[in-house]
């Protein structure tokens, strides 16, 4: 409890709306970094724009709130060039899978040890209700003069065949399990995915916390195993996963599929570039002026005024 409470920031209240379901997903990041014993100061939450793109504001780690579409590359940036870092990315579904989709496959692909947590409330929340890249064919949300006529994405099938190595999905309301799926996330050596069912109180009146309440089942408790055991059962476990993943009348919530086979992108890096990354770019000093000088040196020149 003391550790969760350490994990909010004291100087700023968030402002979502009241019912949001981004205050679901808030606690459960906090308690699962206060119950991974997260060092905050090797911790980085990284968001695009959104309501979903505050989350860092309101967290006790490090955080960049980035630009819309755009959180996968800097967070890959930001890993890559220090590995010793847990980056966690937290996007909406237009930022990861409007604008941001090319990024989102794009990481699958490399398998970075990044964990992704997408708020997936259906519509464009931050800019007033819009259909977003989630909500199926045919539905009308209440800020859309007619039936949305594009056909949705979905998340789940779209990282699985995309490469990530674990995907899941979770509800915003059920706290505790959304709890345990973004510790193990977190704990995954690959790149991470987690649907998050997230009900937008003020501008999804179809998709609302009682329209998931009669729909969701837990895969777990029934039998799924998700995790390829051995390396010859990957298809048959992915073909599983992508079938759960096309259910929807009753909305599966759990872990689908987890590869803890698969190379990750710093090992395949380490191949063609031998000192990668023995030698920590972040901290490894670069040239200036014929002198060697670290990066954090220059930052710190450079933006000292804004340092708090
Ligand atoms: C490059 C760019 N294009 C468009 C916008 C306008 N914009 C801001 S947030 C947003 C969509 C937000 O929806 P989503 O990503 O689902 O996040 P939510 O608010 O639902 O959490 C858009 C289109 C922008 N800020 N930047
Ligand atoms: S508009 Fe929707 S997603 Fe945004 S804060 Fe309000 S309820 Fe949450
Ligand atoms: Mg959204």
């Amino acid at each position: 409890m003391v550790r969760d409470m350490l994990m909010y920031k004291t100087n700023v209240w968030p402002d979502w709306c009241p019912g949001c379901g981004n205050y679901g997903i808030l606690t459960s990041v906090i308690k699962a970094l206060a119950e991974l014993d997260a060092d905050p100061s090797k911790t980085v939450i990284v968001s695009g724009i959104g309501c979903s793109g505050k989350i860092p504001h309101f967290i006790n780690v490090n955080g960049v709130h980035t630009l819309h579409g755009r959180a996968i590359p800097f967070a890959t940036g930001i890993k890559l060039s220090n590995p010793e870092l847990t980056v966690i990315v937290h996007g909406g579904d237009g930022d990861l899978l409007g604008i941001g989709a090319g990024h989102f496959v794009a990481l699958g692909r490399r398998n970075i040890d990044i964990t992704v947590i997408l708020h997936d409330n259906k519509v464009y929340g931050l800019t007033k209700g819009q259909a977003s890249p989630t909500l199926p064919y045919g539905v009308r949300t209440k800020a859309l003069n007619y039936p949305n006529i594009h056909y949705n994405v979905n998340p789940v099938a779209l990282a699985l065949t995309s490469g990530y190595t674990f995907v899941a999905r979770g509800y915003a309301f059920n706290g505790e399990h959304l709890k345990e799926l973004i510790k193990k996330a977190i704990v995954h050596r690959g790149s991470a995915f987690i649907d998050v069912l997230q009900p937008c109180v003020t501008f999804n009146n179809i998709y609302t916390a009682e329209y998931y309440r009669s729909r969701i089942h837990d895969l777990q408790k029934a039998g799924w195993n998700p995790v390829v055991e051995r390396l010859d059962e990957a298809v048959e476990k992915l073909q599983g996963a992508i079938k759960f993943s096309l259910e929807e009348e009753r909305i599966p919530i759990g872990i689908f599929y987890v590869n803890p086979h698969v190379p990750l992108f710093e090992e395949r890096l380490r191949e063609v570039l031998k000192e990668y990354p023995r030698v920590n770019p972040a901290n490894s000093p670069i040239e200036r002026n014929n002198a060697p000088v670290l990066s954090s040196d220059i930052f710190e020149e450079l933006f000292s005024d804004f340092i708090i």
